[in-house]
């Protein structure tokens, strides 16, 4: 399978989501509108891309297309129209997302994805004229290396929608779920409730940050702690979700003051440096 895609935002999932669609084949529109960013967006794809070859993820065939097949603009209305599906990937909030998806609907894209971690697919499907076109696609970070799209199914998604969603997943090489649009779907209910607990006990001095990864690492066999990996999600993500999840969910998804702080300070983790650990930039 083949075809033509959109991707809009290119921050950490935009940016390996346009990755994944690309070296498949697929013609690829990253959408993103900081200039900062669109400059250093496909000198990034093309050097994962030789690194993918170099540890033997990619073919050298696979690498050497991807330069071709990207295409990197600063605004919605520069997709194409009919494409095979939009998959949005701005910042967890519900006003910016139902904003971007009303300006990708014009498009009239065979399907149209949110990449959401938690917020309602029923809720952003409220301002869309086609409902039926649009779930969840929910990728994960990184996106080359991990093997699963969750994709969510809101009240009024097709059976047509989900059997596209399906099969773009499985041309891209990913496995996929099928789950109700309940918040934080399967997936981040799971994950951010650790991540959460690990937090509060750090709070409370149960252990530092690194002894409470190794304990996530050494005894359960994660392939990394939750402090950790809440660093390369993005705590400025972590307390988006948090913050949506506690309204439906109560206090076990409250939002740790700690994680409250370091976002106030813009430590936001891996992406600036700094957050329950230190990163290079
Ligand atoms: C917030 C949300 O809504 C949802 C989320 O995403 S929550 C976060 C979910 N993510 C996780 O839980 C990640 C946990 N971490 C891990 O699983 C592992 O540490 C890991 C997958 C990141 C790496 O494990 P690994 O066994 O070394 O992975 P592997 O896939 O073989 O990758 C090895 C290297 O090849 C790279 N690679 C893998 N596939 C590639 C491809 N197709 N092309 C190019 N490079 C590739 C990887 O990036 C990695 O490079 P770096 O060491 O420079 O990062
Ligand atoms: N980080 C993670 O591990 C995961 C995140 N997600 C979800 O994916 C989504 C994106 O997260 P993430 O990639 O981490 O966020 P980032 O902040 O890294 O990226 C968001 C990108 O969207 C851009 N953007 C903002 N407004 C617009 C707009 N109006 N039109 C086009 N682009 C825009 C931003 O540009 P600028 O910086 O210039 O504002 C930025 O490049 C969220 O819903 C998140 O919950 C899902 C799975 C994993």
């Amino acid at each position: 399978m083949s075809g033509a895609v959109g991707v809009v935002g290119g921050g950490t999932m935009g940016i390996g989501i346009a990755y994944v669609f690309a070296t498949a084949g697929f013609a690829t529109t990253v959408v993103e509108p900081d200039a900062g960013r669109r400059a250093g967006l496909r000198g990034d794809l093309v050097e994962r891309a030789r690194r993918g070859v170099e540890r033997g993820k990619l073919t050298a065939d696979r690498a050497g297309a991807l330069d071709g097949l990207l295409h990197v603009v600063d605004g919605v209305g520069e997709l194409a129209s009919g494409l095979d599906v939009v998959v949005e990937t701005v910042p967890e909030q519900a006003a910016l997302k139902a904003e971007v998806l009303a300006a990708v609907q014009e498009r009239v894209p065979r399907l149209l994805a949110t990449n959401t971690s938690a917020l309602s697919v029923d809720g952003l499907a409220a301002g869309l004229a086609r409902p039926e076109a649009f779930l969840g696609m929910h990728f994960f970070n990184p996106v080359w290396s991990l093997p699963l799209v969750e994709i969510v199914r809101g009240a009024a998604t097709s059976d047509a929608a989900v059997a596209t969603a399906r099969e773009l997943s499985g041309a891209i090489g990913k496995e996929s779920i099928v789950v109700r649009d309940v918040p934080g779907f399967a997936t981040s209910r799971l994950d951010n409730i650790a991540a959460f607990e690990a937090m509060r006990m750090l709070e409370e001095g149960v252990a530092g940050a690194e002894d409470i990864d190794r304990a996530a690492v050494l005894a359960y066999g994660h392939p990394i702690g939750p402090l950790r990996l809440s660093d390369v999600v993005g705590l400025d993500v972590r307390l988006d979700i948090a913050r949506h999840l506690s309204t439906t969910y109560g206090e076990r998804y409250a939002p740790p003051a700690i994680l409250e702080t370091l976002v106030a300070r813009g430590d936001l983790g891996r992406k600036t440096g700094r957050g329950f650990f230190d990163w290079e930039v």
